[in-house]
């Protein structure tokens, strides 16, 4: 499917944004417009748009799915908004929308601004929701009809905002398919996938080195994009559409950014020569093969941190931050085994500031790291 891909493992889980509110409102009164449903034919299930108009202060929210699957989001929360977006005065934007040829509009920091590793750059919440397996069990022209149908019950605005996104123009699409499909975030919650539009989200470009990643939180499934490293004044902010764990050549990165989103990449790594391009494809392939022989480490601490520094020089040279969190957890293991407690402290911690980055302090995965610290006396 053409979507942004679900981050890397366990990306999406973020359990320290807690929502804060009442309990949710019953779900009848959640909707502006009485529930639009067809029958899908399957079992005499239906398929449904439900529409709220104010929410989020006026942008709005539709939601196409079973009417069962949306009760269930609205009763664990989705309509509850937890922190402001940014562009509200209480979180204003340090980034602002340019058009560069080539790549179009894409998000860039304003002059005498700049981001600090880990900092917030926005938090929005979606505007279109598509659940999962909802194009499994209708007809295509149904489905068009529905998607049509929860793009006009929206805020005119709201409306504009998303037909105006990106589009592949490819194989006469319908529009909105189209849309979804070069602009939809993948989020999966309690088995269940969603593809979710976020209007100021999807303005941010790929990039092969990314400097950025996203976080969805499950409850409201509003989305945050959080800086990776410093980003400096002037400098594009965009994330993977490509899972970053995996290290793919320049040419399989082609083949996958052209099937799946039908671009050509300008990031500075694609764009940036031949000599450059194969450096990159050494150190890739050279990552993956210390990877191979790290699994045949399996039990000796000394030839895992061996292995585990390598990958991590690999990763620094190649600009990579976001698969380093898990080999210096890692390598705090195999210090930990070798009876070297500095080092394990100093791993961990790096561990745990990139986990805070990647998931949010309070995050199992950087409590994990606290208590492996304690553990270690
Ligand atoms: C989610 S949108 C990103 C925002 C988009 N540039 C716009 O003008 O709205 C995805 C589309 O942006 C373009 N794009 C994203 N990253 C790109 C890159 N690294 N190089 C070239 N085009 C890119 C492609 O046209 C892609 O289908």
């Amino acid at each position: 499917r053409n979507r942004h891909l679900s981050p890397p493992h366990g990306l999406h889980e973020c359990s320290t944004w807690q929502v804060t509110g009442s309990s949710p409102r019953p779900v009848h009164e959640s909707w502006t417009h009485a529930p639009y449903c067809v029958g899908t034919g399957n079992g005499g299930g239906s398929m449904c748009v439900f529409t709220n108009t104010e929410f989020n202060s006026g942008r709005g929210i539709a939601i196409i799915g079973q009417p069962a699957i949306v009760e269930t989001l609205v009763n664990e929360g989705l309509l509850q908004t937890a922190a402001p977006e940014t562009g509200s005065s209480s979180s204003p934007t340090k980034y602002t929308e340019t058009e560069r040829p080539g790549s179009g509009i894409g998000l860039y920091v304003k002059s005498s601004q700049s981001y600090k590793a880990g900092e917030i750059i926005m938090r929005e919440y979606p505007t279109l929701i598509v659940a999962s397996g909802t194009s499994d069990s209708i007809q295509p022209q149904v489905l068009e009809m529905l998607r049509w149908k929860a793009l006009l019950q929206l805020p005119r605005t709201t409306r504009q905002g998303i037909r105006a996104l990106a589009q592949s123009h490819v194989m006469h699409k319908d529009e909105i398919e189209d849309i979804l499909d070069s602009n939809a975030f993948t989020h999966e919650k309690g088995g269940a996938v969603y593809d979710l539009i976020f209007p100021e989200a999807a303005r941010m470009n790929h990039n092969c080195i990314p400097n950025a990643v996203t976080r969805t939180n499950h409850t409201t499934l509003a989305m945050e994009v959080i800086a990776l490293r410093d980003i400096l004044s002037g400098e594009e902010i965009a994330h993977s559409y490509l899972d970053p764990s995996i290290e793919l050549s320049f040419g399989e990165r082609a083949k996958r950014l052209g099937s799946g989103w039908a671009f050509q990449c300008k990031c500075a790594l694609c764009s940036g020569g031949r000599t450059r391009l194969e450096r990159s494809d050494k150190r890739r392939k050279k990552i993956s093969h210390t990877k191979a022989l790290l699994e045949t480490a399996k039990g000796d601490p000394g030839k895992i941190l061996d292995h585990v520094q390598t990958l991590l020089n690999l990763y620094t040279e190649e600009g990579m931050i976001l698969p380093k969190a898990d080999y210096y957890a890692l390598a705090a293991h195999a210090c930990m085994y070798l009876g070297e407690k500095k080092k394990a402290r100093r791993y961990s911690r790096m561990a745990k500031q990139l986990w805070d980055v990647i998931f949010g302090e309070g995050s199992r995965e950087s409590e994990s790291m606290i208590e492996f610290e304690n553990n270690l006396g």
